[in-house]
C-alpha cells in the first residue's frame, strides 16, 4: 500500500518519471485487481525501487532540476565571524538558488472606505483632516441637479449638472448609487472611482445612512464601512447647536432621525467615535483601519 501511495505521488509530480521518460514501465498502468497480483508484494517492490532510481538519475541530467538539489558540501562561515556578503554567498550556493528581491507579498489594493454617521456627527471634518493628513486618498466628488451656491466650485464641492444630464447618467448605468433628495438628484459618477482606483487610489465616500445601505447592498463586502458616532446623545446635540446651521425644526429631525440611525451601527464593518475636541484621535483611527485592511492577507476587491 505504502509503495502505491508512493507511486502516485510520483506520478502526480512534474517530475513523473513514466511521463517523461515513456520506455519505463509504469507498474500500476496494467495494473490488475487480481489479488494474486496483489500477492507478489517483493516484485513491487522491486519495481517501484527502480523506478525511483532512474527517476533520481533523470532529474540529476538536467541541470535546471537538478539545481533544485542541495550539494553535499557548501562551506558555510561560522555566521559570528563571517563576512556579510562571504556568508549570504554561502548560503546562496547551499540552498542551491539565488536569492530574489521580488516582494514576497502582493500590493495592496486599493479601497472603497465609505464613512456614514448621523449628521453633525462630523463626517465631513473628519475627511477634510484625513485628506490634508494622508496621500493616496480620492474623495469622490457627487454629481448633483441642485444649483451651485456662493462660494462652492464646480468639480470640487460637486459636480453641477442638468437634470437631463443626470438622468442620461442614469440610463447608461454610469452611477454607483443615486437619490432624489428634496427634489434634487445626488449621486456617486462609476468613472470617477474606477479612475482613480486605476491609478491605486483609495477612494473615500461620505454618505448619509440611507445611502451607506444602499451602497452596502451593492458593493457587499467589497468596501470597507466606516460608522463615525459621537460619544453620546448629549455630545452630539451640542455639537449641532454649536454648528449654528440649524433652524429649531432642523434641530429636532436632526436629533430624532440620529436616535434612528444610530440603531444602524450592526450594518457597518468599523465605528469610530469622534469624541469632543478629539478630532485627530477619530482621524488616526480611520487611518489605523485603511492600514489593516491594507496588510489583510484576503484583500477586499472592488469590481464596479
Ligand atoms: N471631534 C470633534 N470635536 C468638536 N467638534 C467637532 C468634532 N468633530 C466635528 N466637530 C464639529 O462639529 C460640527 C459638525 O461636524 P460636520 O459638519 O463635520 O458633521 P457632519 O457629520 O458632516 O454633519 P452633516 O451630516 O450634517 O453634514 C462642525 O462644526 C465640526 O467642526
Amino acid at each position: 500500500m505504502q509503495f502505491r501511495r508512493l507511486y502516485t505521488t510520483l506520478s502526480n509530480s512534474n517530475h513523473n518519471p513514466f511521463f517523461f521518460y515513456r520506455n519505463l514501465t509504469n507498474p500500476f498502468a496494467v495494473f490488475n485487481p487480481n489479488p494474486k497480483f496483489l500477492s507478489t508484494p517483493r516484485i513491487l517492490k522491486n519495481r517501484v525501487q527502480r523506478s525511483i532510481h532512474v527517476y533520481k538519475r533523470f532529474v540529476s541530467s538536467f541541470p535546471a532540476m537538478a539545481e533544485g538539489r542541495r550539494p553535499t558540501h557548501v562551506p558555510i562561515p561560522p555566521p559570528e565571524t563571517a563576512n556579510k556578503a562571504e556568508l549570504y554567498r554561502a548560503l546562496e550556493a547551499a540552498v542551491g538558488s539565488p536569492f530574489s528581491s521580488d516582494p514576497l507579498a502582493p500590493d495592496p489594493h486599493p479601497l472603497i472606505i465609505v464613512v456614514s454617521g448621523p449628521s453633525g456627527v462630523g463626517k465631513d471634518a473628519v475627511i477634510k483632516r484625513l485628506r490634508e493628513v494622508r496621500e493616496n486618498i480620492h474623495f469622490v466628488v457627487t454629481a448633483t441637479t441642485r444649483g451651485k451656491r456662493v462660494g462652492e466650485v464646480d468639480g470640487k464641492d460637486y459636480f453641477f449638472m442638468s437634470k437631463d444630464k443626470f438622468l442620461g447618467m442614469i440610463e447608461r448605468h454610469e452611477l454607483l448609487e443615486y437619490a432624489l433628495v428634496y427634489g434634487d438628484y445626488k449621486g456617486i459618477p462609476k468613472q470617477q472611482i474606477r479612475d482613480h482606483m486605476a491609478k491605486g487610489l483609495d477612494i473615500v465616500l461620505r454618505v448619509d445612512i440611507q445611502g451607506a445601505a444602499t451602497l452596502r447592498r451593492i458593493l457587499r463586502n467589497s468596501a470597507v464601512f466606516v460608522f463615525l458616532v459621537a460619544e453620546s446623545e448629549d455630545a452630539l446635540v451640542k455639537r449641532l447647536i454649536d454648528r449654528k446651521t440649524e433652524t429649531k425644526e432642523t434641530l429636532l429631525v436632526r436629533i430624532a432621525t440620529a436616535r434612528e440611525e444610530v440603531k444602524h451601527m450592526e450594518e457597518f464593518d468599523y465605528v469610530v467615535v469622534n469624541r469632543e475636541g478629539e478630532l485627530e484621535n477619530s482621524v488616526k483611527l480611520v487611518e489605523s483601519i485603511i492600514d489593516a485592511e491594507k496588510a489583510k492577507v484576503r484583500q477586499r476587491t472592488v469590481t464596479i
